[in-house]
């Protein structure tokens, strides 16, 4: 049931800044695809340009082959979360949600199913400007999934929520998926995406640095190191270096190995009748993953002058 997304060359400029540059990519039904970057990387600029809510410098980008703006009947086509604050705080929920719908020629009984799905009814006679930011977040899911969209796109829909909300966010995203549908999810955090997402586009200063599953975008971060600490660290660098180790002394005495298993290194300390007092295999994260690969491309940064 879901659409392909299709990025091609995708540019945005305003004045001097270049927003998105180049950016292709592709989003498939079935998965949720995590689209992560750091702050101000262009992911809301490139979800405003797959919504047609921003036009493109240069490039396209298309759903089931056509730009959003040919697609008719909008919210039955793409549902979209893109700014929770962007509602009528004098309204109810209900009230919001039935414009909406009334708009978009959806079935008034939507209204109802959706508040239930994100656990709104209760609140839904409340005014909006009354709700917390976790609200906000829940009743633009509700706006999202109003017109039973093929498309969700849903940018940086966890802040907000409280832990229970975002374990219930992540189910929802998964369940969408599993439906067939096409689920893209923005996030500055990895940490949001590493249970959030199957997918990942990742990309920094407007530029695609990767598109790949979540286990390859692991696989670039997880050189896995061995950290030993020896009675004589000296003696323990040698034998390890004759075994084609690399081997870096750190100022708390501690030597941070790679290139053999903690199994070898304590094999070989053993052989060698040397001390062990600690031995740890560290294997960096997606975090650390991240954080490589964004590097040059992170757009603010503490200790950065520009
Ligand atoms: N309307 C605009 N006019 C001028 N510059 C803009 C406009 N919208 C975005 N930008 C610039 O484009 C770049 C990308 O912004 P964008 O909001 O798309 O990033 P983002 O990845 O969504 O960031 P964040 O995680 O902070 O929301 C930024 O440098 C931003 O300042």
């Amino acid at each position: 049931m879901g659409r392909v997304i299709e990025a091609h060359e995708l540019t945005k400029r305003y004045g001097r800044t270049t927003a998105v540059n180049a950016l292709s990519f592709s989003v498939r039904p079935g998965v949720v695809t995590g689209f992560l970057g750091p702050n101000g990387a262009g992911k809301s600029t490139t979800l405003r340009m797959i919504l047609g809510l921003n036009a493109p410098t240069g490039g396209t980008v298309t759903v089931d082959g056509r730009p959003f703006r040919d697609l008719p009947r909008g919210l039955r086509h793409v549902g979209a979360l893109l700014d929770a604050h962007d509602v009528h705080g004098g309204r109810s929920a209900r009230a919001h949600l039935t414009a909406l719908a009334r708009s978009n020629a959806i079935p008034r009984r939507r209204v109802g199913e959706v508040l239930d799905e994100v656990g709104l009814t209760s609140a839904a006679r409340r005014r909006i400007g009354g709700f917390s930011l976790g609200m906000k977040q829940r009743l633009g899911i509700a706006a999202a999934l109003l017109g039973d969209p093929p498309v969700l796109l849903f940018d940086e829909p966890l802040n907000g929520l409280d832990p229970e909300g975002v374990l219930w966010v992540r189910g929802l995203f998964h369940q969408l998926a599993a439906e067939g549908r096409t689920v893209f999810v923005s996030s500055h955090m990895m940490t949001e995406m590493e249970h959030t997402a199957d997918h990942l586009v990742v990309i920094g200063r407007g530029e695609l640095i990767a598109a790949e599953s979540l286990t390859e975008f692991a696989a670039r971060g997880a050189r896995q190191s061995v950290t030993v600490r020896a009675a004589d660290p000296a003696a323990l660098t040698a034998v390890l270096s004759a075994e084609g180790a690399s081997v870096e002394r750190r100022e708390d005495g501690s030597c941070a190995v790679t290139g053999l298993s903690a199994a070898r290194v304590s094999e070989l300390a053993f052989e060698h009748r040397v001390l062990l007092h600690e031995l740890t295999t560290e294997t960096s994260t997606l975090e650390q993953a991240f954080m490589e690969l964004t590097a040059d491309h992170a757009e603010y940064r503490t200790g950065e002058s520009r």
